[in-house]
């Protein structure tokens, strides 16, 4: 319900409160990092007023970007000078770069490279730079609100994830010839890397940020252990999260059509910091 839908109050709390007053929302300045797959969906649509209370103030990129971008295109320094909030959806680099000085300067930081935050140093130091406020989207899972919720009845025993891409999405710089020969002939799926999820994010940091968000919610990055596995026949990623602990067990899998311009990233993710966005600009009505 809108404050102006809201009916109005007795005149008696009119008298002692004084005039019935709009409740004071102010507008999130943001600064979107990275004008790919994520980031166009997501600028665009802030700046067709998707998400009331949130308006798009600058994107940074590497590239130079034509016109098509709705908003000025700035350097990170000017961007924070600009914005209360920077939404990042550029890369884990961006993260280990500028995420301190981004909440030192009082600015807010919504991550979608939450593989960075597998560096024990760099994850305390978010978790306790301020004044700006550190925030993960879900990303391209589902039922991190409940895992997070599970850990107020004691930790979890077992957490599973097995992360499924076409081959193409997981070639990485680090892998040997025999590697990439096993995965661009591949006829079935094949099993490219067991872990933990404080290894896999690095050693697939485009394609794998989703271990790291299930850790975030588990609170622990050695308790979930990580498959990933290329499939030549995977035209959907699929991400299957299994949990269980004495209080209960828990399954949740998705499936998801890649995006056609970077098929490492799932075609909801946009969606899914739209939506984070949409709860730190106080929508009402919002699954939190
Ligand atoms: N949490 C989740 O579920 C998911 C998280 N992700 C994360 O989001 C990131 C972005 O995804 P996506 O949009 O698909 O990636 P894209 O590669 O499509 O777009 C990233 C954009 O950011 C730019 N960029 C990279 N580094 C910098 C930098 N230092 N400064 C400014 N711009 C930069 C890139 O430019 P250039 O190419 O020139 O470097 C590119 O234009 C992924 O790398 C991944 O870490 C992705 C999918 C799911
Ligand atoms: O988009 C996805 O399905 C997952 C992904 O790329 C990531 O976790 O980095």
């Amino acid at each position: 319900m809108t404050a102006t839908t809201r009916p109005a109050a007795p005149a008696a709390s009119r008298t002692c409160a004084g005039p019935p007053q709009a409740p004071s929302r102010t507008t999130r300045t943001v600064g979107l990092v990275g004008w790919g797959a994520i980031g166009r969906v997501v600028g665009r649509a802030l700046a067709e007023g998707a998400v009331p209370g949130a308006a798009l103030a600058c994107v940074v990129d590497n590239r130079v970007l034509g016109s098509d971008c709705p908003a000025p295109q700035l350097g990170f320094e000017d961007a924070l000078q600009r914005c209360d909030l920077i939404v990042e959806a550029a890369g884990q680099a961006v993260v280990r770069e500028w995420g301190e000085r981004v909440l030192r300067s009082g600015t807010d930081l919504l991550i979608a490279s939450t593989g960075a935050l597998t560096d024990a140093g760099l994850f305390v130091r978010l978790r306790d730079a301020g004044p700006g406020r550190v925030y993960f989207t879900g990303g391209a899972v589902g039922g991190l609100d409940l895992l997070q919720a599970v850990r107020g009845l004691g930790p979890l025993d077992e957490v599973r994830l097995t992360t499924t891409k076409l081959p193409s999405t997981l070639e990485q710089p680090w892998m040997d010839e025999r590697l990439l020969a096993r995965l661009r002939t591949a006829e079935a799926p094949v099993e490219v890397m067991t872990g933990t999820a404080r290894d896999v994010p690095a050693k697939f940091p485009r394609s794998t940020n989703v271990a790291a968000s299930v850790a975030l919610a588990v609170g622990d990055l050695d308790r979930v252990t990580v498959r990933v596995v290329a499939d030549p026949a995977a035209t959907r990623t699929r991400h299957l999260i299994e949990a269980s602990g004495s209080h209960g067990a828990y399954r949740f899998e998705v499936e998801h059509r890649p995006d056609p311009a970077n098929p490492a990233t799932s075609q909801v993710v946009p969606h899914a910091v739209l939506r984070s966005l949409a709860a730190l600009a106080g929508r009402t009505g919002q699954i939190l």
